[in-house]
């Protein structure tokens, strides 16, 4: 104890700046802690081992084993910024130790049956064209089938994602709603009325408040337009109309109500 002491005062000593430090009243203090410190580790460490097998700290560790591969699933899956992920079923992905783990990722999936004679191999192709889909030819060339028509490929929208300016993030847009007062343009008045088609077409120029109509709702989109990840441009093709099919066809999975709570102005009236 008396060397250690000594060294800690040897070596802070050294130092000029900390001459009139070390000889304040709490100096006594300040060595009773250097000390406490380790018996606190050697106490926290020595009763983690004892209760490493309670079974809420088994649960705990399951728990985190779920999350570190829903973590890497998505991690591989995308690297994108979206809203409105959906995380997978909680039954899914019940992986209680590393051990299982591990084993999963030596889990190969075949097409070829292989090591299979050839009467196996004959039930293994029947069984094959007994799962296939009805109208698919099995694919020999002897059944006879009619070549099955190929299903039109659905268009696919080309992802025209634009570069946002400095201080205009989805986080930054996240912010914002949490500080801005009155995102809505309300001014005090109640976002639950009734609005027709009519009074949400007046509003579709930049000089005022832009509406849409998204899903029944009526919202003001002035604050989100510099926010928006598709654009300036393509969100003024919603002004003053419902453009709840425009929106479905690019992002049917945005969490739209999430976005735009805070500038909800009301609803739709339907019976107009
Ligand atoms: C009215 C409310 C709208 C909200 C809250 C909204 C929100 C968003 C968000 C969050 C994204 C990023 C999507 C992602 O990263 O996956 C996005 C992208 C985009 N949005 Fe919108 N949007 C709205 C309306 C519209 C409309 C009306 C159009 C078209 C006229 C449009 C066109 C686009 C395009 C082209 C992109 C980039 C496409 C992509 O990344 O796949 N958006 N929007």
């Amino acid at each position: 104890m008396f060397v250690y002491h000594g060294w800690i005062h040897n070596f802070v000593k050294k130092r000029a700046w900390c001459e009139n430090v070390l000889s304040m009243p709490w100096r006594p203090g300040l060595f009773a802690f250097c000390w406490f410190v380790p018996f606190v580790w050697c106490y926290f460490i020595s009763s983690l081992s004892q209760v490493s097998s309670h079974p809420n700290l088994c649960a705990i560790r399951s728990q985190l084993y779920r999350l570190l591969i829903q973590f890497k699933m998505a991690e591989d899956a995308s690297s994108d910024f979206t809203f409105c992920q959906v995380s997978p079923p909680a039954d899914e992905y019940q992986i209680e130790s590393p051990k299982a783990l591990s084993s999963l990722q030596n889990i190969k999936l075949e097409d070829t049956p292989n090591g299979l004679d050839s009467t196996q191999m004959e039930n293994y192709s029947q069984k094959v064209d007994l799962v296939k889909p009805i109208g698919s030819s099995s694919g020999t060339g002897e059944s006879g089938d009619a070549p099955t028509e190929k299903k039109p490929l659905q268009k696919k929208i080309a992802r025209a994602k634009v570069p946002f300016e400095k201080g205009y993030s989805q986080m930054d847009w996240l912010k914002l709603t949490h500080t801005h007062p009155d995102l809505a343009g309300l001014k005090g008045k109640s976002n639950r009325r009734l609005i027709t088609l009519e009074e949400v077409k007046q509003h579709k120029s930049t000089e005022g408040s832009i509406w849409t109509v998204l899903k029944g709702r009526v919202y003001n989109l002035s604050p989100y337009l510099k926010f928006h990840p598709g654009g300036l441009d393509m969100l003024m093709k919603a002004a003053g109309k419902d453009c709840t099919s425009l929106f479905n066809k690019y992002h049917a999975w945005v969490n739209a109500d999430f976005l735009l709570e805070k500038c909800l102005v009301g609803f739709l009236d339907v019976n107009e």
